[in-house]
């Protein structure tokens, strides 16, 4: 469903363009309907700029992204409006992502409002039938961002994006701020979600023990590279490359 190939990008800056950054180079690789892939690799590999890509949010400097059949690299202003609606987001920090004078009602409210979703039930029925999905009760309805725990902002917006059905989630650190309690919640969440909608993810994560009870298949970034790809089994069992093997032992030591 999510084909990405011979992708790279060169962020430059500096007078006339002389310094430049190639954060992400020749990357390939395929996700399938339902799947959840995971991207692992150290701080500055180039994780973000290549879900940035994926999300229309930076155009790539060469290669092909291409997602249900679509070359998004060619995709329009049009064309993103709907295709936003089949690739979600959930970040590391999803108070960020709600406005911080709006309510939790609001903040549901707006990609219903915003897509002119199932119109068969009322606003409120489709809002209480979503945060119900995450066991968000009505009386937490009127808080504000600010005013709930990190964990509950998380669930919030992770009901907020499967409100779209999306076929792609892509979850960027989506438990590394949170409490080791509620990172279990997070991801049963997920992987709730995946088995009952078939939701495909690009999951990315430090947390390599995450990793490992989530994704099938990995991809170990390294330098702007994939340098390894496989099963889980394949990657944590038999790494093959020496910066896989490095990675996994610093992570036995911890
Ligand atoms: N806007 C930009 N302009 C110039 N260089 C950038 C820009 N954004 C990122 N970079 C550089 O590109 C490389 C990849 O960065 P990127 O943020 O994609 O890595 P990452 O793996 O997501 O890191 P982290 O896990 O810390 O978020 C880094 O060397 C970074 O400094």
């Amino acid at each position: 469903m999510l084909e990405i190939s011979h992708l790279s990008k060169t962020y430059t800056s500096g007078f006339l363009g002389n310094r430049r950054v190639d954060a992400v180079k020749d990357v390939s690789f395929q996700i399938h309907s339902g799947e959840i892939f995971g991207l692992i690799g150290e701080s500055g590999s180039g994780k973000t700029t290549l879900t940035r890509m994926i999300g229309g949010f930076l155009k790539p400097s060469s290669g092909e992204i291409t997602f249900e059949g679509k070359n998004l690299v060619k995709a329009n202003a049009r064309e993103w409006h709907q295709l936003r609606q089949q690739i979600q987001f959930v970040f590391q920090h999803p108070q960020l992502t709600f406005h911080p004078r709006r309510n939790i009602y609001f903040a549901c409210a707006e990609p219903i409002r915003l897509y002119h979703l199932d119109r068969h039930i009322s606003e409120k029925d489709m809002i209480r039938h979503m945060l119900r999905r995450v066991g968000i009760s009505e009386d937490q309805w009127h808080k504000y961002p600010h005013e709930i725990s990190g964990g509950q902002a998380q669930r919030i917006a992770i009901a907020r994006a499967l409100s779209l059905n999306p076929k792609l989630l892509i979850c960027d650190e989506p438990t590394s701020m949170l409490d080791v309690s509620v990172q279990a919640q997070i991801l049963r969440l997920l992987l709730r979600a995946n088995e009952k909608y078939h939701v495909a993810m690009l999951f990315i994560s430090h947390d390599l023990d995450v990793i490992r009870a989530v994704c099938q298949r990995v991809a170990v970034m390294h330098k702007g590279e994939i340098v390894e790809t496989g099963t889980i089994e394949e990657v944590f069992g038999n790494p093959k490359h020496e910066y896989t093997k490095k990675l996994l032992s610093a992570h036995m030591e911890v």
